[in-house]
């Protein structure tokens, strides 16, 4: 076995990568040992380097690549992770990640601009990101179905360096994006706690709304590290259970967006789509890489691989069921919003509901805020169960603490990861008002989702 230079990596990864443990060893044939297959090739020889040890250990830590057939055995073995989803779920699990406040806030921010023409950039980021959602379907019915999404495509498609740095985006944007949903989650607690007569007024703002300290800097709330730890709990129960809970809020959701379409429906006035695009199809195209947004979150099914009951037909299937679902109602829904009201006259904060009430509808104004609430708790789970899935990967890979890697004997959760994410989470929530940081991030995650059809081409075509 050709030694793989680990000199790049932190004493405890290295440690970890030179000694993997037993399970580590039995799932995944990576780092050295994945090295003697099809990449070989791919790693610079240490006496070829003129730079030192330290160089050619930096060049070779950061050029070696998992080969794709290192992973099936993993996949075979059945260790670990259980199989418990079904296709239905993985769609549902997609949805449940996608539609989260996005929808009931985006369009009323775009509409401003766009006018009625908000529709054009809802199916504009929509095509977008079926074209991108095809090539996730590809790699994840070509790879081995084991964890690590879009990590392990990279790691695949690339090298080890270009794979960490994929997983540092994505945990970035994990780790802030829960604690800026957990915080909005409580706001919307509070809010339907307020509905009250008596309470109005009268809860802390430390309780949900956030008490600022040292200037802002500090903004203390102690109800969304609250619901982080229930829905860790829920996730560190088994991937049923969660799943369980994800489909319930996740059709409820649905249910609603239906009910507004609908409700909304036999309010639209067409004059109100006249002009179609005021401000021109610039504002359109501008209009549709705000609402991307919206669309963020399809990608968590393919992190669901190593639990899918048949992942090379269902992942396909979660991926791009999940993701034309959301556009036909998020098209559905910025059709009837704008034709409701002029959109001069529509909402920045929160438009589908404003219009409602303007219509004297206040029953589907609380059926909006049931469903965003619903859909910021499935946005929330999901991600947290992405989270541990990513970790876990790294962890087997020995490219974090071995402890990562461990998954519950019963459970069949990797519980240590699990707990770690939500921790995070409700620290940053806790403590920090980070929403934001939570929108520079889509930023990074446009950025993800180039490297991913990248990866497509690399494997598919064999670029490298
Ligand atoms: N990984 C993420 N940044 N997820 C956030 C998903 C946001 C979701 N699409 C929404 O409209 O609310």
């Amino acid at each position: 076995m050709t030694q793989g230079p680990t000199s790049l990596l932190p004493v405890w990864a290295r440690t970890t990568a030179r000694r993997p443990s037993s399970r580590r060893q039995s799932l995944h044939a990576t780092t050295a040992e994945a090295m003697d297959g099809e990449d070989a090739h791919h790693r610079p020889s240490s006496s070829s380097s003129s730079g030192g040890p330290f160089l050619s250990g930096l060049c070779a830590a950061a050029l070696r690549r998992k080969p794709i057939s290192a992973r099936a055995s993993a996949a075979a073995s059945g260790e670990g992770l259980v199989r418990q989803l079904g296709v239905l779920e993985l769609v549902l699990l997609g949805i449940g990640a996608s539609i989260g406040a996005g929808i009931f806030v985006i369009t009323g921010t775009v509409a401003r601009d766009a006018g009625p023409g908000v529709t054009i950039s809802f199916a504009l980021a929509g095509a977008a990101c079926v074209l991108n959602a095809l090539c996730y379907a590809e790699l994840a019915s070509r790879f081995p179905a084991v964890v690590g999404g879009a990590y392990l495509y990279t790691y695949a498609a690339f090298n080890e360096l270009t794979a960490f740095l994929v997983f540092t985006q994505l945990m970035l944007d994990y780790h802030i994006g829960a604690a800026s949903i957990a915080r909005s989650l409580a706001s919307y607690f509070i809010q339907f706690l307020e509905l009250i007569p008596s309470v109005k007024g009268n809860v802390p703002s430390w309780i949900g709304h956030g008490e600022e300290f040292f200037g802002g800097v500090v903004s203390v709330n102690i109800l969304a590290p609250i619901l982080l730890v229930i829905l860790t709990v829920i996730l560190c129960r088994g991937v049923k259970e969660s799943s369980a809970v994800n489909t319930f809020m996740t059709t409820l959701k649905i249910i609603i967006v239906i009910v507004v379409v609908f409700a909304g429906v036999f309010e639209v006035d067409v004059s109100n789509w006249s002009p179609f695009m005021p401000n021109g199809f610039k504002a359109v195209v501008t209009g549709s890489t705000v609402v991307f947004f919206a669309y963020v979150g399809f990608d968590a099914v393919a992190n669901s691989a190593e639990e899918a009951k048949n992942p090379q037909r269902d992942l396909p299937i979660g991926i791009l069921g999940s993701l034309l679902a959301c556009v036909i109602l998020y098209v559905a829904v910025c059709l009837v919003i704008t034709g409701m009201l002029p959109y001069t006259l529509l909402g920045e904060d929160a438009p589908l509901a404003e219009a409602f009430s303007a219509k004297g509808l206040k029953f589907v104004t609380v059926l909006i805020s049931i469903g965003a609430v619903a859909g910021l708790t499935t946005t929330l789970l999901v991600g947290l169960y992405v989270q541990s899935r990513l970790y876990l990967g790294l962890g087997r890979d020995g490219l974090l603490p071995s402890i990562f890697s461990k998954v519950h004997p019963t459970l069949h959760t990797p519980l240590h990861s699990q707990i770690w994410v939500g921790c995070v989470a409700a620290v940053l929530a806790g403590l920090f008002n980070v929403h934001a940081l939570s929108h520079i991030l889509s930023v990074g995650t446009l950025v993800l989702k180039l490297q991913n059809t990248i990866c497509n081409c690399n494997t598919r075509f064999g670029c490298s």
